[in-house]
């Protein structure tokens, strides 16, 4: 049972927030063929909740991910991660906060097919020239509930099994911020909701901030707060919101 009435979605501390967006555009292309695949976005993603990125096609939702976790530039505007204005920081430091202050899952798992569940898991750390035990990724490993399958290649793991690999390589290095692309996009309804009970769970116990694009109303519904985009404009924010209600908003997006 979800406790979201005791969480306080509106102060306006600034340390509160895992991820702020100020009037963030990003162009595509050169004039004549420019696509403006953000106009404008001013949002705020607050500290230890789980926010959900939804809209039609097309309309913004990798891009505004991707810029929010400096894996991508800004045309214009600041994008702050965990209170550190990331818009005009040099590559070795966007390098550094890839490696340390965010996590990233995506929906292919990427996970590398040579090396066990524990050698995928410990890769961050290690490109990170950090020594690495292997109580570190057994640990994270047994948060996932895999602690059993540390010796497995991703082929002799379900597709549930590993995105929950990819999810224990994301947190090894207990990021301020989860990126999910479409996390449960590839998998079936059993598998997706053991990733999402797992998202939940991280964000309930561990006070984790996660920023999830998702087409799924189902995996959106889980999050604390749903945010709508629509030709890279955010359109709307609900919160506490049941899946029918975000998929009634979505179909209203889509006539
Ligand atoms: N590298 C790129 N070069 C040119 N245009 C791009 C590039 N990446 C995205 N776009 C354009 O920017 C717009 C937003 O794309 P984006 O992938 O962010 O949308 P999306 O909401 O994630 O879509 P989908 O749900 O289909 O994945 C689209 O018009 C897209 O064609």
């Amino acid at each position: 049972m979800k406790s979201r009435s005791t969480r306080n979605q509106t102060t306006a501390l600034a340390d509160a927030h895992a991820v702020e967006l100020h009037d963030v555009s990003r162009i595509f292309g050169k004039r004549g063929t420019a696509v403006r695949a953000l106009d404008g976005i001013s949002v705020d993603f607050p500290r230890a909740q789980w926010t959900a990125v939804m809209g039609p096609s097309g309309s913004g939702k990798s891009t505004m991910l991707h810029c929010a976790a400096g894996l991508e530039g800004v045309s214009s505007g600041e994008v702050r991660v965990a209170g550190t204005d990331i818009t005009e920081a040099s590559s070795e430091a966007l390098t550094a906060l890839r490696r340390g202050t965010i996590g990233f899952v995506f929906q292919s798992f990427n996970l590398l097919s040579a090396l066990t569940a524990e050698q995928n898991v410990s890769l961050p750390l290690r490109l990170g020239g950090q020594r690495v035990s292997t109580s570190d990724a057994r640990r994270v490993l047994a948060d996932v509930g895999l602690a059993d399958r540390a010796k497995h290649r991703p082929r002799a793991l379900s597709g549930g099994q590993q995105q929950r690999v990819a999810i224990a390589r994301a947190m090894v290095t207990r990021p301020a911020v989860l990126f999910a692309d479409e996390p449960t996009g590839a998998l079936d309804s059993t598998s997706a909701k053991v990733v999402l009970d797992l998202l939940r769970d991280m964000v309930d116990r561990s006070g984790q901030s996660i920023i999830m694009v998702t087409h799924d109303p189902a995996a959106a519904a889980r999050a604390d707060s749903v945010l709508f985009l629509s030709d890279g404009r955010i359109v709307d924010r609900l919160y506490n919101a049941t899946s029918a209600e975000v998929a009634g908003r979505l179909a209203a997006m889509e006539k």
